[in-house]
């Protein structure tokens, strides 16, 4: 325990990543309290991965039931698969209730102190919570902040939270829309347009920029579009954003060319889903108390060690994990800096590596992907001075996705042609987010295609894929 300081480590935030420091502080022998103004857990938990992954799982069987094309070619017949919107809803409810207590359980069994309010820094190792019945002010040796993100609604787009609204509120699912808008086709609007269109609605997919799922490698993104949108109740709109938005019976949507700003046309759908990114959620933290500014996008700024900045200079004691660095907006990426932000102040220099952290869409079939798209390896190639080559493999020559009669998919390989190292690699495919593991595991220890053409994969499994993939890079 810090002589003079009431505790080691104070965490304002208790998200994954503020859960994931304290779990790591603990470990290290650190007195740890944690501050949680809204619901333990954070957006994971009660509105992001659980339980939307809930509801993707239910409605991902309904899909699989109700294809009977798929369950004829494997000599299965079933009659009509019904479902209930409400049981659905229960199951992701209920699930983030269980997790939601597990998590809060985790920290009090480990001895991390809970403290409900508005947590800021109000000075040099000083944090002050305001609840309801006042304020009080703690101390601490180091201070990480941890707040997290919340929807980005972009102007002229009126959110009422029932006709038109953000994941926060897609996530409960109180609704079936027979038609349902969608604006952006980034992961929020790639899930929910998987679940909304198995349990039969009708849906308007809107992108601003000039391709659908723009963050993705574009071959995958073409791959995934053919299976994912194209052979379903899905009409896309690229290159348009909505202008205007307003809730409603309809709901009435203005769109206008992204390019040229030129008027379109007006929808009038049932419901619009606004997943358009996220935004730090970094108001009201206090950082002017030690002289930190946030960034041109309200994000805090830290180095690689985690520690937050002021004017470039390092604000001794002070650290900042998770979607409010805006580095990459994934719960397990947030963990993992809280480890390495409880890592440097205990003296051990980390960093995070991002090139090694796979990110997945839990779509059916999935995508996922880590290290560097084929794009952003050739222009790294050009300032380092190598060349970059792909290779590919296909679900449709994997023996067990044969038997399975689901053959979607491919894998794409991305690899510098002088070592052999491995800077990318890309799925899409069944259980695309479980199969990324091997290759996040190969890019965190920088191994080359020739050393990975040697391992052995068990016969028959999915993995295969990759393996295939490695083997091809050797011939080509
Ligand atoms: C619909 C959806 C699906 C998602 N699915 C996935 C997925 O499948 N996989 C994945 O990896 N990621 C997913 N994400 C992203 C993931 O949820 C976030 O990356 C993750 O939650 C970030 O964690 P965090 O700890 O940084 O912030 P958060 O989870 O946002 O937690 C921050 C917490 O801090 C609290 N807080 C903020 N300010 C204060 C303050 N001053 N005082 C006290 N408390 C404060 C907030 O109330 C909140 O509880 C999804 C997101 C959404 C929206
Ligand atoms: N499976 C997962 O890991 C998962 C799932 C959901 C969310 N998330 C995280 O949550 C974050 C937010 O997700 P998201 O899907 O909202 O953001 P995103 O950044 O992935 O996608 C937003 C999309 O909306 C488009 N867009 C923005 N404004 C628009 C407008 N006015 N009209 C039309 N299109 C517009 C953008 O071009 C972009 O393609 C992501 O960064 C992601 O990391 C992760």
């Amino acid at each position: 325990m810090s002589p003079g300081f009431d505790y080691d480590l104070v965490i304002i935030g208790a998200g994954v990543g503020g859960h994931g420091a304290a779990l790591h502080a603990i470990s290290c022998g650190l007195k740890t309290a944690i501050i949680e103004a809204g619901d333990m857990g954070g957006t994971c938990v009660n509105r992001g991965c659980i339980p939307s992954k809930a509801l993707l799982a239910a409605s991902g069987k309904v899909r699989e039931l109700r294809n009977a094309h798929h369950l004829k070619s494997l000599g299965i017949q079933i009659g009509n698969v019904e479902f209930e919107r409400q049981a659905i809803a229960d199951h992701a409810n209920n699930l983030v209730a269980k997790i939601q207590g597990d998590l809060t359980n985790s920290l009090k069994r480990l001895g991390v102190e809970i403290i409900r309010g508005w947590g800021k820094v109000s000075g040099t190792q000083k944090v002050t919570i305001t609840t309801d019945k006042g304020e009080k002010t703690i101390t601490a040796q180091d201070i990480i902040l941890s707040p997290g993100s919340v929807p980005f609604v972009p102007p002229g787009i009126e959110v009422d939270g029932k006709t038109v609204f953000t994941s926060d509120q897609g996530v409960k699912l109180e609704t079936l829309p027979k038609w349902v808008a969608i604006i952006g086709s980034g992961y929020i609007g790639l899930e929910f347009s998987d679940v909304y269109s198995a349990l039969g609605c009708e849906i308007t997919l809107i992108e601003a920029l000039s391709e659908l799922m723009p963050g993705f490698d574009r071959d995958i993104a073409k791959l995934a579009e053919r299976v994912l949108i194209n052979p379903r109740d899905i009409e896309t709109k690229v290159g348009i954003y909505a202008k205007k938005i307003i809730p409603g019976s309809p709901v009435i949507i203005e769109l206008a060319d992204f390019q040229t700003k030129e008027d379109l046309e007006v929808l009038e759908v049932d419901a619009c889903l606004v997943a358009t990114g996220r935004v730090p959620a970094t108001q009201n933290l206090g950082l002017d108390s030690v002289g930190v500014a946030l960034d041109r996008r309200n994000f805090i700024p830290v180095n690689d060690n985690m520690a937050v900045l002021s004017d470039g200079e390092v604000v001794p004691h002070l650290w900042a994990i998770g979607d409010a660095i805006g580095k990459m907006m994934l719960a397990h990426a947030a963990s993992a800096q809280g480890i390495i932000a409880v890592e440097n102040m205990m003296g051990r220099h980390k960093t995070v590596d991002y090139r090694s952290i796979p990110a997945a869409a839990f779509t059916h079939p999935e995508v996922s992907y880590v290290g560097l798209t084929e794009t952003a390896a050739h222009a790294l190639g050009l300032t380092e001075g190598f060349e970059v080559a792909t290779s590919k493999s296909y679900f449709k020559g994997n023996s067990k996705a044969l038997a399975e009669n689901d053959t979607d998919g491919m894998t794409k390989v991305i690899y510098r042609t002088d070592t052999g190292e491995v800077l990318g690699v890309h799925i899409f495919g069944p259980h695309a987010s479980d199969l990324i593991h091997e290759a996040a595991a190969a890019i965190a220890s920088r191994q080359s295609i020739q050393t990975l053409a040697y391992l052995v994969h068990a016969h028959p499994t999915l993995s295969e894929v990759l393996d295939e993939a490695y083997k091809r890079a050797l011939v080509s």
